[in-house]
């Protein structure tokens, strides 16, 4: 087992009330190698929880319940342990990567930073191994894009350097929020198709959060779907979306474009 998540609770506290409850006991579990959706409208919870699985909540939050990783539990975890794990072992991609790049820095130094840094390659050997990881997320001309600053890419190139950022220290897991979510809807099946034929094959489990069932339909082996705070319901993403056996997971896939329900049907 990858991960186990059990009964995991956040609470934001708040000035003069008591502390306001956001997720209310979600549990789950992660094999290595798999990719699980959660799916749930803005605000219920999807972020909250990806945030306090790698321990990187507000302050003003707190988490319990537990989340063992590889027999750890890391919400109890010392912040230095957390932090060597974060971008080591876990690996994170956002929804914007313009914001998560850096602007003044060129992708190839971004990409190859942390493996300079913490994997004690040299500059050349870094750069290499960028090149390599820009190939591999299929940057076109990435002999000549490994010098570009991120302004200088469209917004589907700068999600992939962020798959590369991400993947470059080979990560067990990875957390994926709304990672395609800014894009048009043609570069997201792209992108969404990169991210999950490198996780299959480099045999990485896979946490992708959206609010779009279309997108988790693409990739996920299991679905869970997030209702305020709420586990509605958790299994193989095909049982899910065929056989819901909740009222709200119905009305998500009511709420999609009847071209994307289609090739629910037909997959
Ligand atoms: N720092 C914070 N302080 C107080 N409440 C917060 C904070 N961050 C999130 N919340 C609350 O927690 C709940 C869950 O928010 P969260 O961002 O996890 O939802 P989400 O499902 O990721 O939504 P979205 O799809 O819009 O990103 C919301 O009610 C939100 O208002």
């Amino acid at each position: 087992m990858m991960l186990d998540v059990k009964d995991l609770r956040v609470s934001f506290l708040r000035e003069k009330l008591p502390p306001a409850e956001v997720i209310h006991g979600v549990s789950f579990s992660l094999e290595r190698g798999e990719t699980l959706g959660i799916v749930g409208e803005s605000g219920s919870g999807k972020t909250a929880m990806s945030l306090a699985i790698i321990g990187l909540l507000a302050s003003t939050a707190t988490a319990t319940g537990e989340v063992m990783f590889e027999g750890r539990d890391l919400l109890k975890m010392p912040e230095p342990d957390l932090c060597k794990l974060r971008g080591n072992r876990i690996g994170m991609i956002f929804q914007e990567p313009m914001t998560a790049l850096n602007p003044a820095m060129r992708v190839g130094a971004q990409i190859s930073e942390g493996l300079i840094l913490h994997k004690g390659l040299s500059k050349s050997e870094g750069r290499k191994e960028a090149l390599r990881l820009l190939e591999m997320v299929q940057i076109p001309r990435a002999g000549q894009m490994i010098d570009s600053f991120p302004h200088e890419m469209s917004g589907g190139q700068r999600q992939r350097v962020g798959i590369a950022i991400a993947l470059a220290l080979k990560p067990d897991l990875l957390i994926a929020d709304e990672p395609t979510t800014a894009l048009d809807v043609t570069v997201q099946a792209e992108v969404l198709d990169i991210l999950d034929d490198l996780v299959t094959d480099l045999g990485i489990s896979l946490i992708l959060i959206s609010h779009d069932l279309g997108v988790i339909a693409r990739i996920a082996d299991r679905t869970l779907v997030m209702f305020r705070g709420d586990e509605m319901e958790e299994g193989p993403t095909e049982r899910v979306l065929r056989n819901p056996s909740h009222e709200y997971t119905r009305k998500l896939l009511d709420a999609m474009p009847a071209r994307v329900r289609a090739s629910l049907k037909e997959a």
